[in-house]
């Protein structure tokens, strides 16, 4: 017998995310019978179940049998349904919260007993490319949490990607303006570049694999060269040639500052969202 099938893990909002997570979990970490899912939305739990996961439509005890409940409903939905899993803790549950922009103190909080915050708790910001095992996640520790919560999250996140921890709920703002919010930016990109492709006369077929192995490419370049990706940008950039001549439309346009001012949005509202929710 496989030793993965010793986790029992449930998640609370089976949609896009989880789905992504529990892809690149599912037969790696844990078996589709230790899985277990409450979603409000009878769709999502019949895709869970063609997998041989259990599903529920609202928390009940069949979470007790769950060691990791993974909380993966939309922020401004989280208070309720933090309370209607409330009743079902048992004593050693581990929460993971994936929800943008909600500080581990208030999570522990809702989680918890007046004054006794559930320590149990790390805050993770996945994103989706788990679904394929290439997933990144920032990990930030709540207050208290013993060293074998801490390693248990890691080895979970570690199975759909790689894993970095935080000091603070500021830092998983900003990780998830990075590479939570990250492919989203990476997609635009891509659509940008297929599109540009499709006008200078090449086929759908055609800018798809070019744009594609571009990204792929260069991306794998500057993650295996010691130089850094502006002495890679310069490699590309003859005198007098072409890339210098679409270098300077992007400097124009001020590409840079553009990512930025979108991370920075994507930071505040996160910041928003810790402000407005913890009320
Ligand atoms: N998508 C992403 O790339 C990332 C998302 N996150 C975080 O993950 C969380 C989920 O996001 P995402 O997966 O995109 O959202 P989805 O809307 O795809 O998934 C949330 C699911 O939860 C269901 N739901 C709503 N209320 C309840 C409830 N009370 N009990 C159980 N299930 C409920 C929703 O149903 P219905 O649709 O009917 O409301 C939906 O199926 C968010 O907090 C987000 O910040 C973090 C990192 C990346
Ligand atoms: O857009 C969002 O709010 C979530 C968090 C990061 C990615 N998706």
């Amino acid at each position: 017998m496989s030793t993965h099938q010793e986790l029992k893990l449930a998640f609370i909002g089976g949609g896009n995310m989880a789905s992504a997570l529990g892809a690149g979990l599912i037969g790696k970490r844990c078996g589709a019978q230790d899985v277990h899912v409450v979603d409000i939305d009878e769709n999502v739990l019949k895709r869970w179940a063609e997998q041989g996961v259990s599903t529920a439509s609202q928390a009940d005890e069949t979470l007790g049998n769950h060691r990791v409940w993974v909380f993966a409903v939309k922020p401004q939905v989280m208070k309720e349904t933090v309370a209607a899993c409330k009743p079902f803790l048992r004593d050693d549950t581990l929460a993971i919260s994936i929800a943008a922009g909600i500080d581990s103190d208030t999570f522990a909080q809702w989680l918890g007993e007046p004054g006794q915050p559930w320590t149990r708790l790390v805050r993770c910001m996945p994103n989706t490319p788990s679904l394929v095992g290439a997933g990144i996640s920032g990990l930030c520790a709540a207050k208290g949490v013993s060293e074998q919560d801490r390693a248990l999250a890691q080895q979970l996140l570690r199975a759909v990607g790689e894993v970095v921890w935080v000091d603070n709920d500021q830092q998983i703002d900003a990780v998830t303006a990075l590479s939570g919010s990250g492919p989203a930016y990476v997609f635009l990109f891509l659509e940008a570049l297929m599109q540009g492709g499709r006008q200078l006369g090449l086929s759908e077929a055609q800018a798809r694999q070019l744009a594609l192995a571009t990204l792929s490419g260069a991306t794998e370049l500057a993650s295996l060269s010691p130089e850094p990706p502006s002495v890679l940008r310069e490699r590309v950039t003859s005198k007098g040639g072409t890339t210098a001549e679409a270098l300077r439309v992007f400097n124009e346009r001020d590409f840079v500052a553009i990512v930025q001012e979108a991370m920075k949005a994507s930071y505040n509202r996160a910041s928003e969202l810790s402000v407005e929710l913890s009320k």
